[in-house]
C-alpha cells in the first residue's frame, strides 16, 4: 500500500452558522492525482485552503507527508506547492523577481531553478518575465504562478480550479506536466470543474455537496456507486449531487 500524504480526520470548518466542511475524512497516497469536485459552494476551496494550512480548522486535524498541521505548519508549507483559484501576487515585483523571490525564500538552488524556470517558460509560452505583475492578465499570472510553484517540484501539489484562465495549449501542457510529475511520486490534490478532465487525470475522485463527502472512488467505483456501468463522470455527479432532475425541470420552464 502506498504512503499516506495527505489525510484529514472529522475536519470541520464552520464561518458563523455555516458549515462549509462536515466531518470530512480524506486519504490521499502518494503519486495520485485526487480530484475534488462539487457544486459552487460545496466546500472546495475552504478544504484546500484548510489542507494548505492557510485557514485554521474549527476542529479536526490535517496531517500532510506524516506531519501534523497544528504543530509542523512552516515545515508542512515548505514542502507543498500551493496554486489558489486567484492568483495574488506582489504585483510591484516584476516576473522574474517575483521567481527570484520564490528561489531565495524556499533556499532553492539557483542554477537548477533558472534551468526549469527556461523550460518551463518555453512549454508554458512565457515571454513576459520583464513585466510587472501588476501589468499581467489573469492567465499571464496564472501561469507565472503554476511557473513557481512546478519549478519546485514539490512532494505535494494543491491546486483550485488549475485551468480556468489557461488557454488550450497551457492547459494541455499543464495536464501532461502533472500527470508526469505524478507518475514520479508527486502527489496532486485538485479542484476542478471541468469533470472531463477529472475524468481523464484523476486516479480517484472525491465529491463534495453542502460541506460533505458524499462519493469517493475510481471512475469504476463511481459507476458502480450510481450501478451505471457506462456513465460518464458528468452522470455521476449529476446523479449523486441530485441537479439532474432540476435541470430538466428549469430547463422546461425557460
Ligand atoms: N471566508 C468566508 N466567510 C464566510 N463564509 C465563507 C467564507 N469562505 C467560504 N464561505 C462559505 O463556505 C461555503 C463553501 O465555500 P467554498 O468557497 O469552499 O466553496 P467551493 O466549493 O469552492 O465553491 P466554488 O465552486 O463556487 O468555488 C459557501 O457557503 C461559502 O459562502
Amino acid at each position: 500500500m502506498a504512503n499516506v500524504v495527505i489525510e484529514t480526520q472529522n475536519l470541520v470548518k464552520n464561518f458563523g452558522k455555516i458549515c462549509a466542511v462536515k466531518d470530512l475524512n480524506l486519504k490521499v497516497f502518494q503519486g495520485e492525482i485526487y480530484g475534488f469536485l462539487g457544486p459552487n459552494g460545496a466546500g472546495k476551496t475552504t478544504t484546500i485552503r484548510l489542507l494548505t494550512g492557510t485557514l485554521k480548522p474549527t476542529s479536526g486535524t490535517v496531517r500532510v507527508l506524516g506531519m501534523d498541521m497544528k504543530q509542523d505548519e512552516i515545515k508542512i508549507k515548505r514542502s507543498i506547492g500551493v496554486v489558489p483559484d486567484e492568483p495574488r501576487m506582489y504585483s510591484n515585483l516584476k516576473g522574474y523577481e517575483f521567481l527570484n523571490f520564490i528561489i531565495e525564500i524556499f533556499g532553492l538552488d539557483k542554477r537548477t531553478m533558472h534551468d526549469r524556470i527556461e523550460e518551463l517558460s518555453t512549454a508554458f509560452g512565457v515571454n513576459y518575465l520583464d513585466k510587472y505583475i501588476s501589468d499581467m492578465s489573469h492567465g499571464m499570472k496564472q501561469k507565472l504562478l503554476l511557473m513557481s510553484v512546478l519549478m519546485r517540484k514539490p512532494k505535494v501539489i494543491f491546486l483550485d480550479e488549475p485551468t480556468v484562465g489557461l488557454d488550450a495549449k497551457s492547459a494541455k501542457i499543464l495536464k501532461l506536466l502533472l500527470t508526469k510529475y505524478a507518475s514520479e511520486g508527486c502527489t496532486i490534490f485538485m479542484t476542478t470543474h471541468v469533470l472531463e478532465i477529472a475524468e481523464k487525470m484523476c486516479s480517484r475522485i472525491g465529491i463534495i455537496d453542502k460541506g460533505l463527502l458524499i462519493a469517493e472512488g475510481t471512475m469504476d467505483e463511481l459507476r458502480k456507486l450510481v450501478k451505471d456501468n457506462v456513465a460518464s463522470l458528468e452522470d455521476v455527479f449529476l446523479r449523486l449531487t441530485a441537479t439532474e432532475q432540476d435541470i430538466l425541470q428549469i430547463v422546461e420552464e425557460l
